[in-house]
Order: C-alpha cells, then structure tokens, then sequence
C-alpha cells in the first residue's frame, strides 16, 4: 500500500499542497486530476522524494520513501517518476537509452527486454537513432520505456501522454495501461485529459487549490460528480437551474447535466434558442440560450440551426441522482 499524508507544503512560504491524505492499493490505478496549477505536478515530486515536507510522509509498505533531504540521490529504487521534462541521454540511441537502465545480471535478455519495450512504445523502427533526432513525442515515449526498463512497483505518471499525438496517443495509452495492470504495477497518474482517466483508473483523485476535494472509484465520480468543478474536468458540463426545468419549479438549486444526456422533446421541457452547432466527429455539441440567459450545452445528431427553439428533457433519475448528490456535499 501506497499512503500519503501531507499536512502542508509550499514554495516559499508560499502553501500549495495541505491536508493531503490517500492510499493506493497495490496493482491499483489512480488517477489524480485538477487544473492547471492545482499542485499535482508538486504531489507527484514529493512522493517521489524530489521534494521535502515537514510535516507528513510517504509510505509504500513498511518502507519510508524519504525526501532530497536524506537521499543523496532523489528518489526510491521501487518507486519511478516520469516527469513532464524527460531526461534522456541525446547523443545515444533509443535502444541504448533504454538499456542502461536494464539489470547487469540479466544481460542475456537484454536485446529481448527492449524490443519488447519498443513495441511497447511503438518505437521499433527508431532502435537506433540518436534521441537527439526525434521529436517530442517520439522522446516522451522513450522516456516511458526507460522508466518501465526499470521495473518500478511503483510508477507516477505525469500527463504521460501531453507531447503524443492523437495518432499514437490512443493505442500507446491502451497498450500502456493494460500492460501495468498485468505486471501488477501501482500507478499514479497525473492527468488533464479524461481519455488517459475514464477507462483506465479504477479511481480518481480531485485537487482543487492544493486539497483533495474527492476521492472515488472514478465511474462513480463521473456519474455523480459532487461539484461542478469536478464535473467539469471530466469534460463540458451544465450548472441548470431546477426551475428551468418545469417540474422542479419550485426547487431553488441547480443540477449538474452533461451534454449529452438531455434527450429532445417536442414542446415541453427546458426551452433553448440555438446559437451554435459545433461539429464534432459523432455528433454535434451545441450551444443555446435558456429563457434566463443560461447557456446551455447539449449534444445532438444533426446539425442544428441558429434562432431555432428547441425544447430538452432529462430524465428524473439523473436529476434526481445528482441533487441526492448535491445535498451529500452541501451538508
Ligand atoms: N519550483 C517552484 N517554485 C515556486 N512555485 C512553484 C514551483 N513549481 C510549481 N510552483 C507553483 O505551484 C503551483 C502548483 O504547481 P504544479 O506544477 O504542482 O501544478 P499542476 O497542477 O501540476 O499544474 P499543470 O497541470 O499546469 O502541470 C503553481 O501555482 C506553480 O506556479
């Protein structure tokens, strides 16, 4: 088990991180996610030991991962870090960049262990060019390898796929995870992008102003989200006023609705003036005005015109889910 605590950490008197406290089971895959600036960069860096806390600790097991101030050399034999700004060797090759960090007791397997990391990687072709030839992406994928070559139990990931294309992203991040799972390998992963978090973390982490607002299995989170800060990492979200929706008149809060689950109806319902049609692969996102003023967001299959009225419905049980939701976090 992974434990974390953190009473309080800042740069320069600065606070940052407080009252962080989490677990991670062995094998499990966390997710920790928050906007920009929120402190998970400086999380992942203190786990690691890159950074040293007063107060609080880091524990994998029984073993203490102690911080700058103990190690000579940052950070903990089980634990790796892939950091935003990869550190590789640039006048060696892919293959080399690699190896040097494979077992010396192991040198028979050595040409096995790293061709299997670059098909890993999707690097193969590239075994032999100088890192100093390739491109951000190329490099953020051989940074991975490097770190995976290492064998950690534990692995802090570090929006490991920001510098990848869309190309390669989706297999490189399939590939990736599955591949963690089997080895068992405990993740941490630090991401903007709901893709890297959806389908791969049994569980997800909000930091918000350097404090873990939530912390729950991540499809749960999804479809109750307690605020709409956490709704909105996830992707666009609705904040829509109860009484826009006719049979909650009488109701004075607001209801967390994602765009794509307002269904259309012919003429009852929260009524929206179109003023615009996005196309966006699937469907199309719009974009309308309640009679309020709201904007609201919603998903439709064609595209819709601007000025026309429509009319939106969603259904009570997501609406009452999410004020059941409301009313756990308000009170
Ligand atoms: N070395 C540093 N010295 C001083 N302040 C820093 C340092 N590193 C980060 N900060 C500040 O700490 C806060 C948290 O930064 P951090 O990089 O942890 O956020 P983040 O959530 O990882 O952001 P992003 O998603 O943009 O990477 C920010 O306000 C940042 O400016």
């Amino acid at each position: 088990m992974l434990k974390v605590q953190i009473n309080s950490f800042g740069y320069k008197n600065r606070a940052i991180l407080k009252d962080i406290a989490f677990d991670v089971a062995p094998g499990e895959h966390v997710a920790l996610m928050g906007e920009s600036g929120s402190g998970k960069s400086t999380l992942l860096k203190i786990i690691y030991g890159l950074l040293h806390v007063e107060e609080g600790s880091v524990f994998w097991g029984k073993k203490e991962a102690l911080g700058p101030n103990f190690n000579l050399v940052p950070g903990e034999p089980y634990m790796k870090y892939l950091a935003q700004d990869f550190d590789l060797m640039p006048f060696i090759s892919v293959e080399e960049n690699i190896g040097q960090f494979l077992s010396v007791f192991e040198r028979e397997t050595h040409e096995e262990r790293i061709n299997e990391l670059l098909e890993l990687i999707e690097m193969m072709p590239y075994a032999k060019t100088k890192v100093k030839f390739l491109s951000g992406g190329q490099q953020q994928r051989v940074a991975l390898a490097r770190v995976l070559a290492q064998e950690p139990e534990v692995l802090l990931l570090d929006e490991p796929f920001g510098h990848i294309d869309n190309f390669k992203r989706s297999s490189l991040r399939r590939n990736l995870f599955l591949y963690l799972k089997k080895q068992g390998i405990t993740v941490l992963t630090a991401s903007h992008d709901p893709s890297d978090v959806l389908p791969f973390a049994e569980r997800t982490l909000i930091l918000e102003n350097g404090t873990i607002i939530a912390n729950e299995n991540t499809k749960d989170l999804y479809n109750n989200p307690p605020n709409y800060y956490t709704a909105s990492l996830f992707g666009q979200v609705n904040q829509v006023p109860m009484k826009l929706l006719k049979s909650y008149s009488e109701i004075d809060k607001s209801v967390l609705v994602y765009p794509h689950e307002f269904k259309f109806s012919d003429s009852s319902g929260l009524q929206v003036e179109v003023r615009q049609s996005f196309f966006s692969g699937g469907h199309y996102l719009n974009e309308g005005t309640a009679i309020d003023g709201t904007i609201i967001f919603f998903n439709s299959e064609k595209k819709q015109e601007e000025g026309t009225t429509i009319f939106l419905n969603v259904s009570l049980k997501t609406i009452n889910k999410r004020l059941q939701v409301g009313q756990k976090t308000n009170s």
